[in-house]
């Protein structure tokens, strides 16, 4: 069993919590500085750990700060270390985002558990219109799919799905040298701005549809969409072409024009 001890305080690590620790100031400080946290901002983390981030997020001085811990010594840790940050010790898959920014919208910050990184940028985007933006360090590669531009091997459901209803910014690799205990992959930091498109209305509608396109990733767009959309009017894209070669504007285009043909 794996221990850290930070402050007197020790702890096992669990893995399935995902906890790599960051040891590095200075990261940190690049970190809070690239969300660029002023003095109005209201600002949620996502797994403080032992403060890494936290401690550099409240240099800032935002308005309010609020931590979701699941751990439990981690979230007690946190609660005795920052008076000033509100502590909600509890798994953020469940949290009430609506709830916590009922005073206005929030900054999302956050080094994020490898294990849950989907499911937490899925609950980030479901609930956009109550975060400004989110600056998230996660594995390499998340951040590299998230980030992918057409015609590359990276570029897929994930950042299509993302890209379409938001701005993603790759900004900077992070070692694995700087976490306790060492995980198996590097980091890397992305930040995400949310942003109103008039796909808003259907969105669940459009990523089905971008699951569907994805579907068969060597097969054609004609391969993929037939069995579900009606096709016959396309002109907007040339259906030969594969999913991985269009734009997050071809793919609106494309969904438009699918959908006002099917309704
Ligand atoms: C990668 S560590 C980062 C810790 C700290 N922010 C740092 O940078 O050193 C992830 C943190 O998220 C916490 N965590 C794991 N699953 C969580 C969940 N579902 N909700 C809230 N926190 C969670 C872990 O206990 C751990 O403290």
């Amino acid at each position: 069993m794996t221990k850290v001890e930070y402050k007197h305080t020790e702890i096992a690590v669990k893995k399935k919590f995902g906890q790599n620790f960051l040891t590095d100031r200075n990261i940190c400080r690049k970190i809070v500085l690239s969300a660029e946290i002023e003095k109005n901002d209201r600002v949620l983390e996502i797994g403080p750990g032992f403060g890494a981030l936290t401690s550099a997020i409240l240099e800032a001085s935002p308005k309010s700060f609020t931590a979701v811990e699941k751990d439990r010594a981690l979230a007690a840790f946190i609660r005795k270390e920052f008076s000033s940050v509100k502590v909600i010790e509890g798994d953020f898959l469940t949290i009430d985002i609506p709830d916590l920014s009922a005073e206005g919208p929030l900054k999302i910050m956050g080094n994020i558990p490898y294990s849950i990184t989907s499911p937490i940028l899925f609950k980030l985007l479901d609930n956009r219109k109550n975060i400004v933006s989110e600056t998230l360090m996660m594995q390499h590669e998340v951040a590299q799919r998230l980030a992918a531009k057409p015609n590359t091997k990276e570029y897929g459901i994930l950042a299509v799905q993302l890209q379409t209803f938001c701005e993603v910014s790759y900004l900077f690799k992070v070692s694995r040298k700087v976490f306790r205990p060492k995980p198996d992959v590097d980091s890397a930091v992305v930040n995400i701005i949310p942003r109103t498109t008039s796909l808003d209305e259907n969105e669940k509608a459009f990523r089905r549809f971008v699951r569907t396109a994805f579907s068969q990733r060597r097969k054609t767009l004609q391969n993929n969409l037939k069995k579900n959309y009606d096709l016959s009017k396309v002109t907007s894209v040339d259906l030969t072409r594969r999913a991985e070669s269009l734009s997050i504007d071809d793919f609106s285009s494309l969904f438009r024009e699918i959908s006002s043909l099917a309704g």
